[in-house]
């Protein structure tokens, strides 16, 4: 309640949320292909992003099947998209939020961890620091729009941003979990 009162009283944040209902109407931005073939990464095939200039408010739509896992390549066109939105002078706010069924994100891929090299994990492990802190540090107004379960590296995503809503479904979790797989994150 406190949280919606702060929100109501934002100016800046108004605008996100009548984006957020009706993004529907928003425009598509340019997709972040530029910058991703620079950090040699493929197209931002696992994102949608809708952007309304007339509003400033940009939504991130997380389309990376079955349940956004963050793996090194969704990390890396998370982080551009950021990146290219801070780059617009239009660019106010970001709402990220999931197109998938019931999952906002389920954290970092957990394959991403499993029989791969030494190099490719800190590769990977320096992704997802890049993608928390960027968020956490965005000039943008974030909101994480928490439309299903975000358990682990979803929860970080999900802290990172200066505001969450959740779905109220009592079948979505949302925590950080990661140390009952035996997982304790590297120091940065
Ligand atoms: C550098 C330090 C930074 C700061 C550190 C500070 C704090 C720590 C912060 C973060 C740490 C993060 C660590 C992690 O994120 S480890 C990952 C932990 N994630 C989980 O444990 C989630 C496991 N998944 C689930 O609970 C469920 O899948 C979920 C609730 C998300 C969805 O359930 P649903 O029933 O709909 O779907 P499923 O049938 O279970 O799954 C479908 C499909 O997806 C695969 N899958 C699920 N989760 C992952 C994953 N994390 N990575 C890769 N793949 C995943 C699952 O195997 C199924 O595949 P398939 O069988 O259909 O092939």
């Amino acid at each position: 309640m406190a949280l919606r009162a702060a929100l109501r009283k934002s100016c800046a944040l108004t605008g996100l949320f009548c984006q957020l209902s009706s993004s529907r109407h928003g425009r598509v931005c340019a997709s972040p292909v530029l910058v991703a073939q620079q950090r040699n990464s493929s197209t931002a095939q696992n994102i949608k992003l809708d952007f309304d200039q007339s509003t400033g408010v940009a939504v991130m739509h997380m389309q990376c099947p079955p349940v956004n896992a963050l793996s090194l390549e969704f990390l890396t066109e998370i982080c551009i998209t950021v990146e290219k939105l801070e780059m617009d002078k239009s660019c106010r706010g970001l709402i990220i939020t999931s197109s998938q069924p019931k999952v906002f994100s389920a954290g970092l891929d957990l394959l991403e961890m499993y029989e791969t090299s030494t190099e490719h994990r800190g590769e990977f492990w320096r992704a997802v620091q890049e993608m928390w802190l960027k968020l956490y540090s965005s000039k943008l107004v974030t909101i994480a729009a928490i439309n299903g379960s975000s358990p682990a590296g979803g929860c970080l995503m999900a802290m990172t941003c200066d505001y969450r809503i959740m779905a109220d479904n009592p079948r979505y979790g949302i925590g950080l979990n990661e140390t009952q797989l035996g997982m304790v994150a590297p120091f940065w």
